[in-house]
């Protein structure tokens, strides 16, 4: 069997892109897995299938599977590069709306690369001395520290990754922020790749939220990851958040055919 593929990014957050609206790539862990293993496959932090949506205002449907092969929850860069592949594969043109596991998602483009997205609203944020908890479409726990760089990812991500408090509902993405000035610095653990990742849209927003609670910071708020810089914008009621969006570039790396033995 060969599969025709597309590869995209969004501030260096890699996924592989797959054309599904025949319906004829079916969901399999172990070849998931695979087509995103950096060595034996393609490579990429997740796959998405564009696919057919039964709501009616959709355009498309996205569905995401992290690099270890299961489906997961919403992933924000995910979301913006499917949106240029859209516009791409020609459904959409600058402005669409479309379906993803935690709902519907409108989203625009800005001339050749940026993409913004609507995430959802949040109205639920738990906040300790120095850590936040909140889930903007993807489950997210905000440490915020003093030292970026000094972060030892891998190791500190996975200890809270894999604490009992996330034990219950499988795991949280883990992100390391600091706050510069008005604007913030950010580290991912991402779950389901079980490493840093150069950016993570839903952490991102995640992040801006938190510190827009904690140091009363205002919309738009300016977010450097390792892979790009994003931005967030949202209105807040107290510790509610509406219309709140991520906006970043998003773009097509190649395409190509990969035999599946
Ligand atoms: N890279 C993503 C987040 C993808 C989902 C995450 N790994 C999880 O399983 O929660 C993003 O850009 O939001």
């Amino acid at each position: 069997m060969q599969i025709n593929f597309y590869k995209y990014q969004g501030a260096g957050n890699d996924f592989v892109m797959i054309d599904n609206r025949t319906g004829n790539f079916k969901n399999d862990t172990k070849l998931i897995n695979w087509l995103c293993d950096r060595r034996f496959g393609i490579g990429g932090d997740g796959l998405i299938l564009l696919e057919e949506s039964s709501q009616v205002e959709a355009h498309f449907k996205m569905t995401y599977f992290n690099a270890d092969g299961r489906q997961s929850t919403m992933c924000g860069n995910g979301g913006r590069c499917i949106v240029a592949f859209a516009q791409f594969l020609g459904i959409i043109k600058d402005e669409c709306i479309f379906e993803a596991i935690d709902g519907l998602h409108e989203a625009s483009i800005e001339g050749d690369d940026i993409v913004n997205l609507k995430m959802i609203d949040v109205d639920d944020v738990t906040q300790s001395s120095q850590d936040c908890f909140l889930d903007t479409g993807s489950p997210h726990h905000i440490k915020f520290v003093d030292n970026l760089e000094a972060i030892n990812i891998q190791v500190e991500g996975a200890a809270l990754r894999y604490s009992d408090r996330y034990k219950t509902f499988g795991g949280a993405n883990i992100n390391f922020v600091e706050v510069r000035n008005s604007d913030l610095n950010i580290r991912t653990y991402e779950r389901g790749v079980e490493a840093e990742t150069l950016a993570c849209g839903t952490g991102i927003t995640a992040a801006a939220l938190a510190a827009a609670l904690k140091f009363n910071l205002e919309s738009p708020i300016h977010v450097k990851a390792i892979g790009g810089d994003l931005s967030v914008n949202f209105r807040r009621q107290a510790s509610r958040f509406k219309d709140v969006w991520l906006n970043g570039p998003a773009q097509q790396v190649f395409k190509g055919v990969i035999d599946v033995k």
